[in-house]
This record gives C-alpha cells, structure tokens and sequence, in this order.
C-alpha cells in the first residue's frame, strides 16, 4: 500500500512499504517495521520491514533459483530488459526525484540528476549484456586448444548507502543483471523507498520473478550484512559506504572466500595550481565540494591552491557560494538540501580548524531556524595540515582552502592520506597534467572538471577506499568468473 506522501506523485504506486522478495511485496515474518523520516522536516514518511535473517534467506533461496534460468537468458535479451528498465526510469524521473528528496533531503536537481544518473547506467550495462565473452588462446602444445568462458558469478548480495539511495545500487544492479548474476539488495534504512521504486519499475520491465530481489532494515542491517557474507548461497559481496563497515565486511566474508566489491570513503584533493583558468577552477571546486551538500564521496574534501593564484580563487569561490540557497529540498527555488545524518561531523570540522587558526571567508554556522539537519555552505581558508579536515572525510558543506608552493609539495601531502579514492587537478599545463596525475596515488582523477563520474568512466579506489571498479566496459567484470576449458589430444597431422 502506497504511503501518505506518495499522493503527491504523478504514479504512487512507485511508493511501496514493503520488501519485494521473488517478484512479490511482502513484509517481514517478525512483523516488526522501521520508520522513514524526511531528513528537512522530520515528517514521518511510512513504514518498512525490519527484516529478519529468515526474511533475507527467503530472498536468497529467491535469487538462487532465479540464477538457474537468468544465466540461461540470452545477453541480447538481458539487455533489452535493461533497456526498458532505463526507459522507465526516464519516464518517471520527476517522481523519483519527489522519492528520493522525501527520504533523502537532496534538492530537485540533484535528486532528477540522481534518477538520469541511475537510469545512465541501465543503458550502459544494456549495452554491454551482449558482448559478454570469453576467448580463444593458442595452448602450448599443438594437439591442445584453449577455450576461456566468462560466466556469472553467481547469487550476489548488494549493500548501499543513502547518499545516492537510487544511483549507487543501479550501478551495481545493472551490472551484475547483465552478466547473467542475480541479486539481493540490502537496502538503507534511511531511504529504502528509493530501491523499492526501482524494483516496481524492474518487474514492469519485464524482469522474472526472483531476480531481483530487495530487502529493508534499519536495526538489524549488521546481521543481514552478516548473514550475506557467511551465505555459500551468495557468491560475490558488492558494498558502497565506510571503510570501516567495508573492512567489516571483508572480515566477515573471509569464511566464504567471496568475490568482493568495496567502494567506500575517500578524502578527495582538489588541486590548484597557478597555471590553471580560475573560472574554470571556481565552477569544478563548487560542482565537486557541495553535490548533495558536500555528501558524496568524490567530493572534493582538502581544497589545495598555488600561493599566487590562492587570493583569486578564494574570492571568486566565495562570490559564487552565496549565491546558492540552502533549504527544503522541495522549495524550487533551493540548491542544496539538508544533511541526511552529518551535521555534528561538519561542526566538528569547523570549529576544529577555527580553533586553531583557520578564517571563516563563508557560512560556518548550523541553520537551526530551518531545521536541525541544516549547515551553511561554508568556505575555510588558511587551512593546515594540523587540522581534522585534512586528514577526515567530512561529508558535509565545507570547502576547507590550503596554501601550498611546490608541485612536489602538494602531491606529498594529497598522497598522505590512508584513503585514494577521487581527487582533481586544475592546470593548463601539458607536462603538468602527466606528471601529476601519474603520480596521485588514487583511482581516479579529474583534470579541470568536478565531475568524476560517469557510465563510461571506471568508478573506484585504491588504498583504503577499497577495491573494484564499477560502471564502465570493466564494471561487468566483478561479476563474472572465466572459466578455462582445455581441450587435449586433438589429432593436428596434415593429410594432403
Ligand atoms: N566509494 C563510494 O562509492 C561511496 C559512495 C557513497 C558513500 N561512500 C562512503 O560512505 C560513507 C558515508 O555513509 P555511511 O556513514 O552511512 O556509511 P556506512 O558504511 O555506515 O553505511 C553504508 C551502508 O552500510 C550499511 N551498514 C552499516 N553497518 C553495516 C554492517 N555491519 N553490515 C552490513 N551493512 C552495514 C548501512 O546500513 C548502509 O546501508 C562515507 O565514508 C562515504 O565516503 C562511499
Ligand atoms: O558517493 C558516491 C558516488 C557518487 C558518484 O558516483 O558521483
């Protein structure tokens, strides 16, 4: 049954309190439930299941059985279902993003960006669902052939987070769909309504019943993650979030030596050097630093400017920060929502770095008159590396501005952290963009852009941002496993 607020959707039927388990919505068998809160207002948003291990076996034993037609399907076919499911998902963007700003708070653009980039991926991995194979390689000796098969992994148990409650598990989703896997995904508890609405839009795609399958918790999430990971059933563990619940999780999967896909936190430096167009640099540190106010992991966290240009920057980022609006993000006219759970982290960083010296250029201030999940955009400069920031993730709305003076310099000190996950470098200098982006120690990097992702493009760290890489021709291949097939004895004498 659709909840309250889905009256205000086009289609409430994309609102499910539920979790959908081989092609049916059910609740848990403990009959307990969570509560969904809208992060802006605290407005209770419905109910879903807090499922029990029993329930998540259910799903399992669903995607097992699944798996035994799914990878029997052909590519192109897998495809087309993919194809359709993108198509929905474009159909429906608007009331996506009316989901996904409910639970999450995001503004409306960034929630119908979040709903095209999740349909991005659907398209992508439609189109690599039929060119999935193996290869054929010369044995070493005459009278053997070498066959190589690419095959399903299996079952696969999916983890995500609420920063991008669509987008991080259609990444995924998509990926592991068209390599013939199927799956089960674990939802967060703050924001599961966002899963479930692409599980009503996958059924109408033509997906069969079981595989796809979506289960919610809040309070017992840490025993369904462990009971994914101690599952023979389930062969491959593919989570977005900490590092600290991504170790946890490769701990736990140790018994079942699982396939593993770990996106977790990173702590992005954002590069200025006294070559670059300061435009340019202004637009990539404002688009990069407060997606999502500041709460994806690619965002830019350690913000560091050449000595000559930094006066320039400072000023010019400042100018352009206010003039966005913090808010409701159901008020049209607001850029950037509430946090979903980081405010105290962000103050925390702010005064930190206040209290040892650091100068407030913008915001710095909670906006409790709108709510207690509200921060200003804020801009630090005269930043140092005794500061939390420096070494912390904030995952909030805190531009923290660094000096430095040498190119040697400043890669020592992006490189000094524990994490590598994104990082940006502004330069218009050829020589420059080679040597320093072959020497950042992170997986990925943006040259005068602050967008990092795209379907296309390999998503992942290195370092204790983890392991794998998502999207992209390559994002197919954590869910696959080759298989050799050697073939000897093979008569090769010429008969003329
Ligand atoms: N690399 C990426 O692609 C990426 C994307 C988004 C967020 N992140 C990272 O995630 C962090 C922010 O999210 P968070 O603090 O909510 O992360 P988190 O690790 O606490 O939670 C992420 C997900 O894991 C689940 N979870 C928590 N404990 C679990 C357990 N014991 N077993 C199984 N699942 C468990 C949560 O319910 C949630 O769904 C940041 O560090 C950020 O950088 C990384
Ligand atoms: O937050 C994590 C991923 C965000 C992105 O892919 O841009």
């Amino acid at each position: 049954m659709p909840a309250a607020f889905a009256s205000s959707l086009k289609d409430p039927s994309l609102v499910v309190e539920g979790s959908y388990i081989n092609g049916q919505w059910v609740q848990s068998k403990s009959k307990q439930t969570f509560v969904i809160r809208n992060p802006a207002t605290d407005e209770v948003l419905g109910n879903c299941p807090e499922s029990s291990k029993e329930d998540l076996e259910d799903a399992i034993q669903a995607a097992s059985q699944a798996f035994q037609t799914w990878r029997t399907v052909s590519g192109r076919q897998r495809g087309r279902i993919l194809r359709q499911w993108f198509d929905l998902i474009v159909a429906n963007k608007e009331d996506i993003g009316k989901i996904i700003t409910a639970e999450n708070g995001k503004a409306k653009g960034d929630a119908e960006g979040e709903a095209l980039f999740s349909a991005s991926f659907f398209e992508w991995f439609s189109e690599e669902a039929p060119r999935i194979y193996g290869d054929i390689a010369p044995h070493s000796m005459p009278n053997g052939r070498i066959q190589i098969l690419k095959q399903p992994v299996g079952v696969c148990g999916l983890i995500t987070p609420w920063n991008f409650p669509m987008a991080m598990g259609a990444r995924k989703i998509a990926a592991a769909l068209a390599a013939g896997c199927t799956v089960v995904l674990k939802s967060d508890g703050l924001t599961p309504f966002s899963s479930n609405a692409l599980a009503v839009l996958g059924e109408r795609a033509g997906l069969p019943k079981g595989v796809f399958n979506v289960v919610t918790s809040l309070e017992t999430t840490p025993e369904l993650g462990l009971a994914l990971c101690q599952s023979e059933v389930v062969k491959k563990i593919s989570f977005t979030g900490s590092t600290r619940v991504g170790k946890l999780l490769m701990q736990q999967s140790s018994s079942t030596l699982k396939k593993l896909s770990l996106e977790l936190g990173g702590n992005a430096p954002f590069i200025v050097f006294d070559d670059a167009d300061v435009e340019v640099a202004v637009a990539s540190a404002v688009a990069s630093k407060f997606k999502v106010t500041g709460q994806t992991c690619v965002c830019a966290n350690r913000i560091f400017v050449q000595e000559n240009i930094y006066d320039r920057f400072s000023k010019r980022l400042v100018e352009e920060v206010k003039k966005y609006r913090v808010g409701n993000g159901n008020d049209a006219s607001v850029t950037h929502g509430p946090l979903t759970t980081g405010v105290a982290k962000t103050e925390e960083h702010v005064q930190d770095a206040v209290n040892k010296k650091a100068v407030v250029l913008h915001g710095g201030k909670r906006l409790a008159n709108l709510g207690p999940n509200f921060f200003e955009l804020t801009v630090l400069g005269d930043v140092d590396d005794s500061m939390l920031v420096m070494s912390e993730e904030t995952f909030g709305p805190l531009a923290a501005l660094t000096k430095f003076k040498t190119e040697d310099e400043v890669i020592e000190r992006a490189n000094s952290v524990e994490v590598g996950l994104a990082s940006y470098v502004m330069t218009n200098d050829l020589g420059r963009y080679y040597r320093v982006c072959e020497r950042l120690e992170f997986g990925m990097v943006a040259v005068n852009t602050g967008v990092i992702s795209d379907p296309a493009s390999p998503f992942g760290g290195v370092k204790h941002s983890g392991m794998g890489r998502e999207g992209s021709k390559y994002g197919v291949d954590e869910y696959l496993v080759l298989k050799s097939v050697v073939l000897g004895g093979i008569n090769t004498e010429h008969k003329l």
